[in-house]
């Protein structure tokens, strides 16, 4: 059982010519179980550790958020303190109510190198691992959880914890230039951000298996064939290019997308009994509502599409 209050600070960023308000978010949270480490103390921890930051930028007109890991000296590896950035984002996202998506990408067309290593040499302890594991782990499973459409873009290198957040989204979409790798077992570590489990989902079982015992990293082409990525997208234009992708997937009223988000990954994480009772109670406020009214004054006739997308 957690309780969080959170302090909030704005300010406005230009970012693909677009003015848009950024928000930085500490959020303090308590638990009750004294058995657990409570989330405001491993916040306390991995805030000393490292630069770097999460810019969340949400554009109420589209409906679609950005976020931008940055640390630009190390690849945009993730610091402690990007890690508390991170759940912040996240948060204020699972606060949105009206957004339709989230494209995750780097700063300066590189996705992410992993954790910083800075932070592994410092943080090497049973403490380090227990701590930041809870943390990033809840991080990303909120961040599947959330009722919009997430897509990692990835362009440069993602390897290492930047493999597991990008698993952690509904879709991969490549640009030509990506590099993505498992290479955990490389360092002597194994995924634990949650990782391990979602690339098996995307996958399955051998493939990831082959994926973390091999540490290979795979080039843009290849997450494409392996069933790993579902678009690629031309490096130079590659965010225009995912924004096309995206476009007929949250082409209907925010409602839908959200509620249609929530129905398959409550599928894709509950027991079969468990999906179909909720499934059950996600018509009620759409029958007969007015966008159901107003499909239904069309009379509208289901044709195939001309380009087979
Ligand atoms: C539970 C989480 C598990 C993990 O994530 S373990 C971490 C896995 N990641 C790594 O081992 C990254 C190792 N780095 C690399 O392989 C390469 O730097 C990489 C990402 C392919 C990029 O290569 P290049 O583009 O040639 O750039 P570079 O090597 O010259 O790096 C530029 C500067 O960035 C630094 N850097 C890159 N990745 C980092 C990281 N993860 N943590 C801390 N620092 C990192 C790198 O040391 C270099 O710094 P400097 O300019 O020499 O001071």
């Amino acid at each position: 059982m957690l309780n969080a209050k959170m302090i909030r600070s704005k300010f406005t960023v230009t970012f693909k010519n677009c003015k848009i308000v950024t928000q930085t978010f500490l959020i303090n949270s308590m638990s009750t179980d004294s058995s657990q480490p409570s989330f405001e103390e491993i916040r306390k921890y991995l805030w000393g550790f490292g630069k770097g930051n999460v810019n969340l930028s949400k554009n109420e007109d589209t409906g679609i958020a950005t976020l931008v890991l940055n640390n630009p000296e190390k690849r945009n590896a993730i610091s402690g303190q990007m890690m508390v950035h991170l759940r912040d984002c996240i948060e204020e996202l699972e606060k949105w109510k009206s957004g339709k998506a989230v494209i995750l990408q780097g700063h300066n067309n590189i996705f992410c190198s992993g954790a910083d290593l800075d932070f592994v040499r410092a943080a090497g302890t049973k403490q380090g691992a227990s701590y930041m594991s809870t943390w990033m782990q809840d991080t990303l499973n909120r961040l599947q959880r959330l009722p919009l459409i997430s897509v990692s873009l990835l362009e440069g290198f993602a390897i290492g914890g930047g493999a597991e957040v990008a698993v952690s989204c509904d879709y991969i979409v490549v640009a030509n230039n990506a590099k993505f790798g498992f290479v955990h077992a490389k360092m002597g570590l194994v995924p634990v951000w949650g990782g391990t489990t979602r690339l098996v989902n995307k996958i399955g079982q051998r493939k990831a298996l082959d994926m973390l015992l091999t540490s290979k990293v795979f080039r843009a082409v290849d997450c494409l064939n392996i069933g790993l990525a579902d678009a690629m997208v031309p490096t130079a234009e590659s965010f225009v290019k995912t924004m096309e992708w995206l476009s007929p997937r949250i082409q209907h009223h925010y409602t839908i997308v959200r509620a249609n988000k929530t129905s398959v990954i409550n599928t894709a994480l509950n027991s079969y009994q468990d999906s179909l009772a909720k499934e059950k109670t996600m018509l009620v406020p759409f029958w007969g509502g007015q966008l159901n009214i107003e499909a239904l004054n069309k009379k509208i006739k289901h044709e195939p599409s001309q380009n087979g997308d």
